[in-house]
């Protein structure tokens, strides 16, 4: 009897990534290829669309052959992807927005920060659809970087025929089809999905983007997650190693694919959906909630209409820089290095230790605000800074292993800070359920039930993102009724950890601490 599969593609900052699932959401091969990034100035990054569909074809490829399924069996693929811009000409070639001018580099990072004065413009223009975005509009969305691309790039705005969410461009590469998700679209381009015109053409008009619809080849009305758009084309079939008769689905920005991966089998359960949270963790946090009533609040973006799963209200929250930031809190510091497995393993390993030395208060006196890349929400500042407090001329390895402890914490009460302001405005969150890179840090995991004193699920899924994915995919195809199905029938399910109890005083001063860091840090920024 034939079987049938699906592939998920995930394109995260640092790689492509793809798995082979069959219709229990069992992972059979998963492969990874990285991606490259420019940072041609402070604030800048850029990706080149070719080098990723590149790396996605490679990363297909090899899934399959580690899955060992027969490429006729694959019916149904789908793309999730960090919510980067590209541009393309009418030609559908390459355009560049980099200041190098390089054709290259034709699309402009989720983390790029370059727009951030457009987004204030956004956001002072006070339109109507800022009450479904937090009230802020974040560099990270797409309508600020058009507009410093129009006012800094004539040349490329000009020539632009094509304007995608990365997600969207590789459905695009995929089939041809010009269809947009409705993840993408309601979630970084002020499309209103609960309204039947969907977009406020004013709005565009009022920022100076008038002429969007004719440059970005944009339709009138997105596309259900999951709806099926299309066969792959020959020439992707051929790439990808993949068959014609493989169905596409319209896709996800990665963090949304992980919700549907870790909440996937709340679905259709609109009483207990709101309890639970999904912490999508790597370079960057995603903390996302999902409810049947739109909870509309300041500093959490949202409430976006079937983002992720259908006819659900998501509010997402998040942090800009985590998993970067403990990163780079090691390249940083004298006894540092690269950041990688090794490093982070060894530093662990050493925090442990020194717990047992020092005792749980370790370095109880060093501070970190985690707000490095801005602060996502709930303050919604882009222009918030990182702070550290508490530091002595001592630069040996211990006193980075103190540093990183003190990192971690922090970015564990970022998430508690978030997560009060969701449980103020009508969410009842008491479990926060956690996927990727950060999975991979004991003392992250253990923080994140500890300093928030929710209980943690890691999903047993060995890559959630992908299973959200893979769960797109096999909607596309129709081995399910719908998204919901789909998700009920693929989730994995997840092991649970429960907040130690005796550390919950040490984490509720370490959170006045951080409360109060905000505000020093703010009152000093209005220092004039
Ligand atoms: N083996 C590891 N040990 C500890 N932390 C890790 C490990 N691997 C990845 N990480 C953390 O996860 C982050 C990357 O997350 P990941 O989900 O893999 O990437 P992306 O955000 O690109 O999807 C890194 O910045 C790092 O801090
Ligand atoms: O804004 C986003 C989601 O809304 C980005 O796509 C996301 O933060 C990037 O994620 P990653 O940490 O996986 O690189």
């Amino acid at each position: 009897m034939t079987k049938s599969f699906v592939c998920a593609v995930d394109v995260g900052t640092g790689s492509a990534r793809a798995g082979i699932l069959d219709t229990r959401g069992t992972l059979l091969g998963r492969a990874e290829h990285p991606i490259v990034m420019n940072r041609p100035k402070a604030d800048h990054a850029e990706h080149d669309s070719q080098d990723i569909w590149s790396a996605v074809c490679i990363a297909v490829r090899a899934a399959r052959e580690k899955a060992g399924v027969a490429a006729q069996d694959i019916v149904g693929i789908s793309f999730d992807a960090t919510c980067s811009l590209v541009v393309r000409g009418k030609d559908g070639g390459q355009l560049s927005v980099s200041v190098s001018g390089e054709r290259r580099w034709d699309t402009i990072v989720w983390l790029d920060h370059r727009a951030i004065a457009e987004a204030d413009e956004c956001t002072e223009s006070g339109h109507a659809v800022l009450d479904y975005i937090g009230g802020v509009m974040s560099p990270e969305m797409e309508t600020p970087k058009l507009m410093w691309l129009k006012r800094n790039l004539p040349g490329t705005w000009n020539e632009a025929g094509y304007l995608f969410d990365l997600a969207d461009f590789l459905s695009w590469k995929a089939t041809g089809s010009l269809a947009r998700s409705q993840c993408t679209l309601t979630a970084k381009w002020t499309y209103l999905a609960h309204e039947e015109t969907g977009w406020r053409h004013d709005f565009f008009q009022a920022v100076g983007l008038g002429d969007l619809f004719e440059r970005g080849n944009l339709p009138n009305k997105a596309s259900p997650v999951g709806a099926d758009i299309g066969r792959l084309s020959a020439q992707a079939a051929a790439e990808l190693g993949l068959t014609e008769q493989c169905r596409v689905g319209a896709g996800v920005i990665d963090a949304y694919a992980g919700a549907l991966g870790v909440l996937g089998g709340f679905a259709g359960d609109e009483t207990n959906i709101g309890r639970h949270l999904a912490l999508i963790a790597g370079t960057s946090s995603c903390v996302m909630a999902m409810s049947p009533d739109p909870q509309p609040f300041a500093g959490v973006w949202g409430p976006y209409y079937g983002a992720a799963l259908p006819r659900l209200w998501l509010s997402e929250g998040g942090q800009s820089a985590t998993g970067a930031l403990l990163d780079h809190i090691i390249r940083w510091h004298g006894a540092g290095g690269e950041p990688d497995a090794a490093m982070h393993a060894g530093i662990a390993r050493r925090v442990v230790e020194l717990r047992k030395i020092d005792g749980e208060n370790l370095a109880g006196r060093l501070h970190v605000l985690p707000d490095f890349h801005g602060n996502r929400s709930p303050l919604a500042d882009p222009h918030a800074l990182g702070v550290i407090s508490g530091l002595t001329l001592d630069s040996s390895f211990d006193s980075l292993c103190k540093l990183y402890w003190r990192t971690a914490v922090s970015i564990a009460l970022g998430v508690r800070h978030v997560l009060e302001a969701l449980n103020e405005n009508g969410y009842l969150i008491d479990t926060l359920h956690v996927t990727g890179g950060h999975t991979k840090n004991p003392l992250l995991m253990e923080l994140y039930a500890d300093a928030t004193g929710c209980t943690v699920v890691e999903p047993l899924a060995d890559e959630a993102v992908l299973l959200g994915t893979g769960m797109i995919a096999a909607t596309a195809a129709g081995l399910f009724p719908d998204l919901n199905a789909a998700c009920v029938a693929m989730q994995q399910g997840g092991k649970t950890r429960e907040p130690n109890s005796t550390a919950a005083g040490r984490f509720d001063r370490d959170y006045r601490v951080f409360l109060e860091m905000h505000r020093q840090r703010q009152a000093l920024d209005a220092i004039r």
